[in-house]
């Protein structure tokens, strides 16, 4: 296993409870901004870029799930935090979700917002990063925002969709290659029974990326799973439907998690 240093950022009082936020592939910590203010009050939240991603550097060679998990854990241990909540965005939430099976000992409570325990078939991964390997990353950015966000938002907020694409855009090929690669060989479906901490799953209702039924795998594999569904969302529900998200995110991190 190879371990990444990680950008990060901490907002919110040094002595409330931990919750760490992992982004969506090809997106930055940024990604939360519209979160931090309301769950900042009362969590210590730590964001990080993935490994490749923003301003956290590559690492050379095949990544896996398990490898995203070995950073998140190693940025957490380099502070002394030893038990944390965490919530993630698509792959952001696959690293949680992995962490749930193999890392129990370190979640007080888990969020996967649009996120899956197997995100399709691992041949169109692969192929997916050949091409940004081979092209970059600009076309493969123009349709995928399409499946981020519902063609009234992208016509109604043209400047937040902006800045999302922007940071596709911006994404380093090879980072973005390696989550595609670690992507490919991720699958949890027979092992979400074995994750043990509070887990809020949230799906929306017009994400094509992770449609619903992912969502609810998981809310029926992971033992005492809630389930909310956003309405009016694609795939990048925290940002198009960003109140929703955080008060579902603030009711688990307040009732839901275990101390
Ligand atoms: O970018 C996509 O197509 C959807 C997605 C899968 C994993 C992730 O983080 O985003």
């Amino acid at each position: 296993m190879t371990i990444a240093t990680l950008n990060h950022r901490f907002d919110g009082p040094a002595d409330a409870p931990v919750v760490i936020l992992g982004p969506s592939l090809g997106t930055e910590l940024g990604m939360w901004d519209a979160q931090i203010p309301e769950l900042s009050r009362n969590h210590r939240v730590l964001r990080y870029d993935l490994r490749g991603h923003g301003r956290s550097h590559p690492v050379p060679g095949t990544d896996s799930v398990a490898d995203l998990v070995g950073d998140v854990l190693t940025l957490a241990d380099s502070y002394g935090i030893g038990r944390f909540a965490y919530a993630g965005v698509s792959l952001g939430g696959a690293v949680g979700l992995w962490m749930g099976v193999h890392h129990p000992e370190r979640l007080t409570g888990l969020i996967a917002c649009c996120s899956s325990a197997r995100f399709g078939e691992p041949e169109g991964w692969r192929e997916r990063a050949a091409t940004v390997r081979a092209q970059g990353m600009r076309q493969l950015a123009d349709t995928v925002i399409r499946r981020w966000f519902t063609p009234e938002y992208i016509e109604r907020e043209p400047a937040a969709v902006r800045r999302i694409l922007e940071m596709l855009y911006a994404c380093p090929p090879e980072g973005y290659a390696g989550c595609c690669d670690a992507l490919a060989g991720y699958d949890l479906r027979a092992e979400l029974g074995r994750i043990g901490a509070p887990t809020l799953v949230i799906g929306a209702e017009r994400d094509p990326s992770t449609p619903l039924e992912h969502a609810r795998e998981l809310a029926a594999g992971i033992p005492g799973a809630t389930l909310v569904e956003v309405a009016d969302a694609a795939h990048l529900a925290n940002i198009q439907q960003a109140e929703a998200v955080t008060s579902a995110m603030l009711a688990h991190l307040t009732a839901g998690v275990r101390g």
